[in-house]
């Protein structure tokens, strides 16, 4: 790990750029980065693999001691697997983006994988790391030196999501985007910014307007550190 790594937490709601707008600042600022969604995606994964049923808890907790998970942090392209399997691309179909939910909301699941995300941020080799999900900022790092939420205006959410989506309806996008909001919020708060995050809110952004905002934030609380406040 660097001397000082700069832990740069993003939480915000599905579609709101989490992903894109974190994988382009880390790219433009040297820096690694971590998705973690792709962890509970991974999980849904191989749960699914296995034969078990992603509502039955026991079972799915049973698994945890054997998923065996690894994931890049470089932002310019990184993979992602379980044991011996490339899971990179599998685990953006719309069945695990339809199930993963069901692991998600397991509070076993959730602090081995707060764990896990604690163990990659720890070996980052690199100045710092942006980091994003949904409970980055108040439980994986409450403590990084920088923590924002990335949201925008759920109809702006959805027109993106479904501008990117060509093999379904605007409105199934749509619905699945706010279905998956409704039952992850009532996991973790990732609408709200809790004390000391900074939002950045998009709606009225393009792409690298809201890329420049992440930067800006980021640049002032770390100028504020280099200057001991
Ligand atoms: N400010 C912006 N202006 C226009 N498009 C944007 C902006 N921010 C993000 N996008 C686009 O919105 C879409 C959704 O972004 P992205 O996949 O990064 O969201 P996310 O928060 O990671 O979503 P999820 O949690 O569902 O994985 C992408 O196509 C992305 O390029
Ligand atoms: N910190 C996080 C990150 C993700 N989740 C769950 O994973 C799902 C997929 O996340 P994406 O960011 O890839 O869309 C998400 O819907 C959550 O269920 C989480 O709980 N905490």
């Amino acid at each position: 790990m660097a001397d000082t790594l700069i832990v740069v937490a993003v939480d915000g709601p599905a579609g709101s750029g989490k992903s894109s707008v974190s994988k382009a600042v880390a790219k433009k600022l040297g820096y690694a980065y971590l998705d973690s969604g792709a962890a509970y995606r991974a999980f849904a994964w191989y749960v699914v693999q296995r034969g078990i049923d992603v509502q039955d808890e026991p079972a799915v907790i049973r698994l945890l001691a054997d998923f065996d998970y690894r994931i890049g942090t470089d932002p310019d392209g990184y993979a992602v697997f379980v044991g011996e399997h490339e899971v990179t691309q599998a685990i953006r179909d719309p069945e695990v983006t339809a199930t993963v939910r069901y692991v998600s909301r397991v509070p076993e699941v959730r602090s081995h994988l707060v764990e896990l995300f604690r163990r990659i941020i720890r070996s980052a080799d690199a100045p710092g790391i942006v980091v994003e999900g949904r409970d980055i900022t108040t439980v994986v790092a409450p403590d990084a030196p920088v923590r924002l939420l990335l949201t925008a205006e759920e109809h702006v959410r959805m027109g993106r999501r479904s501008a990117e989506i060509t093999t379904q309806t605007a409105s199934t996008v749509a619905e699945q985007l706010r279905s998956r909001d409704r039952a992850d919020s009532r996991v973790v708060d990732f609408m709200n910014a809790a004390d000391g995050v900074t939002t950045v809110d998009s709606t009225d952004l393009d792409f690298d307007q809201t890329v420049n905002a992440v930067i800006e934030v980021i640049h002032s609380h770390t100028a504020r550190i280099s200057h001991g406040n």
